[in-house]
């Protein structure tokens, strides 16, 4: 009585999925027999999922997150619910309505469709105190049917299901999970194409459904480990039951953790920095308010097999990509690979040279940097910044006075305001500059009164601050009690901030600068602000300083 109820189920379900087939292939202009002669009922099989109640229902998936190998599958739910799936990037709950079927694309139309029709991701969570039941139909073809897209080019290699299905294991063995239609991706995507994708899972109307289904009350619950799928199944018709598999994306979910992968052909500075700025805007939400990210760097990708192994990954990981990707034709293939497999992508250098292109009328080179033909990698401006780190390396604290006139930048204050790390970062950024310690009792060198006033800065801190950085110093360094108390007391600190503080004061076109709280690269963009404004010379504002309460300089920075 069962298998009579399911050859008639099984028997109206694969007419509707050979219509709805024709008619979604219809839509895109082609009026195909391809279905009605490759999906036959014996290649097409049924499987009815049971899903019993799941005392740790919060923690384990009746169903791990996955895409249908088949073309279409139509699938009825009872009224219990558990099925969800993947719409713009969020997991949302399938109504579970018994008078309606679901139809879900899988895989092959994807591939068959070129793309336009997207397989979706779904799952099925349990539930603590019911069971549930559902009916899978899934459309499929013989093993040796070859998948080619039914328009060109085509984005992915043609390939027999039987290869499908074998490469799925064979992942599955290897990573874990299917990998699916991104293994059969040309590894070349240079032709643009419009891809109009859409998820695509709609109701029907249900007509048939069996009453003898709950004949099947004595499955058993397969597995109970943690994450693992929590459901029984039977297999009607076709062939065996796909092994489960836990999922990288599943996997992902428990521990929430999100990654970012950032590709760029050449060093990757650019998208490193640019996350890095961008990040710093979830601060609030970031590693210890339970949303961890992971940041990847692949620099150097300058092939397209590179940059689709590392989408591949991406898409398996569920991770975003951001490059920046000279070679225009990279970019377009990085930008496709991402909206063929859903992955969210940012374009970081293509805008940018787009509108600066525009802006200059020029066609941009498309090399990236360091490639043969364009103008010499190692630019005057690079050999500019090694021997500016070169020079303020020599420099550092106070060394060789008789070379301050050398520098563009002079950095004069206490010991722990930053002057070391600040010069540093200058000089990366293409700026020779020396530094000066003032320290009580030790003369300043004389140069420093003699060169252009217009480059030197003043550093000052609050005296709190200073100590506390100064004891921990003094500690870490392993200095005696008598030197300690010199350093570091706070009599001690005021004293030398106020020596400093006359210092500053008898040359007042020494800009002074507030260190306290301030992240290296902030005070430098002060400085490099001011520097700029000083050597450019025009409607320069004047600098002022004045003398707050608490004896610490107080640097507006911009007065007119
Ligand atoms: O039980 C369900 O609702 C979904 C079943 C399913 O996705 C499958 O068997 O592939
Ligand atoms: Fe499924």
């Amino acid at each position: 009585m069962l298998s009579s109820t399911m050859e008639q189920f099984a028997t109206t379900v694969s007419n509707l999925a050979q219509k709805l087939a024709e008619i979604l292939a219809e839509k895109m202009g082609h009026k195909s027999t391809f279905f009605k002669e490759n999906c036959l009922p014996n290649t097409c099989y049924l499987r009815m999922n049971r899903y019993p109640p799941c005392p740790i229902a919060d923690e384990v998936f009746g169903l791990m997150p996955h895409t249908d190998s088949d073309f279409l599958t139509i699938l009825h739910q009872d009224e219990i619910g558990g099925l969800q799936l993947v719409k713009d990037g969020k997991w949302i709950a399938v109504k579970p309505n018994p008078e309606a079927l679901i139809i879900n694309i899988g895989d092959l139309f994807q591939a068959w469709s070129n793309g336009v029709y997207r397989s979706v991701e779904h799952r099925v969570v349990t539930n603590k105190l019911v069971e549930r039941f559902s009916t899978a139909y899934f459309f499929c073809p013989s093993y040796d049917t070859m998948i080619q897209s039914c328009v060109e080019p085509s984005i992915y290699k043609s390939f027999s299901f039987g290869e499908f299905r074998k490469q799925v294991q064979e992942d599955v063995k290897r990573f874990g999970n299917k990998i699916g239609l991104p293994d059969f991706l040309y590894e070349i995507l240079t032709t643009p194409m419009a891809i109009d994708s859409s998820n695509f899972a709609i109701e029907l109307g249900f007509f048939f459904w069996p009453a003898q289904f709950a004949l099947a009350g004595n499955w058993t619950a397969r597995s109970t480990a943690r994450r693992l799928p929590w459901r029984s199944v039977l297999r009607l018709v076709g062939r065996s039951p796909r092994r489960r598999a836990p999922w990288a994306a599943a996997t992902r979910k428990v521990f929430g953790v999100k990654s970012i992968y950032m590709v760029s052909d050449g060093t990757g500075w650019t998208a490193e920095h640019s996350v890095n700025a961008a990040l710093g805007q979830f601060d609030h939400c970031l590693v210890d308010r339970g949303c961890p990210v992971n940041t990847h760097l692949f620099s150097g990708i300058d092939d397209s097999e590179r940059l689709m192994k590392i989408i591949r990954q991406a898409a398996k990981e569920g991770a975003m990509l951001v490059y920046t990707l000279a070679d225009p034709s990279l970019a377009e293939s990085a930008q496709q690979a991402c909206r063929i497999w859903g992955i969210p992508s940012t374009d970081i250098l293509g805008p940018i040279t787009e509108a600066i292109a525009s802006h200059l009328g020029v066609l941009p080179s498309g090399l990236p940097r360091g490639a043969p033909g364009r103008s010499s990698h190692l630019s005057e401006e690079y050999f500019r910044r090694i021997e500016a780190i070169e020079y303020t390396i020599k420099q550092d604290d106070g060394a060789l006075p008789e070379n301050l006139h050398k520098a563009e930048v002079i950095l004069t204050g206490v010991s722990r305001t930053g002057k070391t790390p600040l010069s540093t970062y200058l000089a990366h950024k293409g700026y020779k500059v020396a530094n000066v310690p003032l320290v009580m009792g030790v003369p300043v060198p004389k140069t420093l009164f003699e060169v252009n006033p217009e480059k030197v800065f003043g550093l000052t801190i609050n005296p709190v601050v200073l100590q506390t950085i100064r004891r921990a110093r003094a500690k870490s360094l392993g200095f005696s009690e008598e030197i300690r108390s010199n350093y570091s007391e706070m009599d001690y600190v005021r004293e030398e901030l106020e020596f400093a503080r006359r210092i500053f004061s008898k040359n007042p076109s020494w800009p002074v600068i507030e260190v306290t709280g301030k992240a290296i690269e902030e005070t430098a963009a002060v400085i490099l602000r001011l520097y700029h404004d000083r050597q450019n010379k025009c409607s320069m504002p004047k600098i002022s300083k004045r003398i707050t309460r608490n004896g610490m300089f107080f640097f507006p920075s911009v007065l007119g």
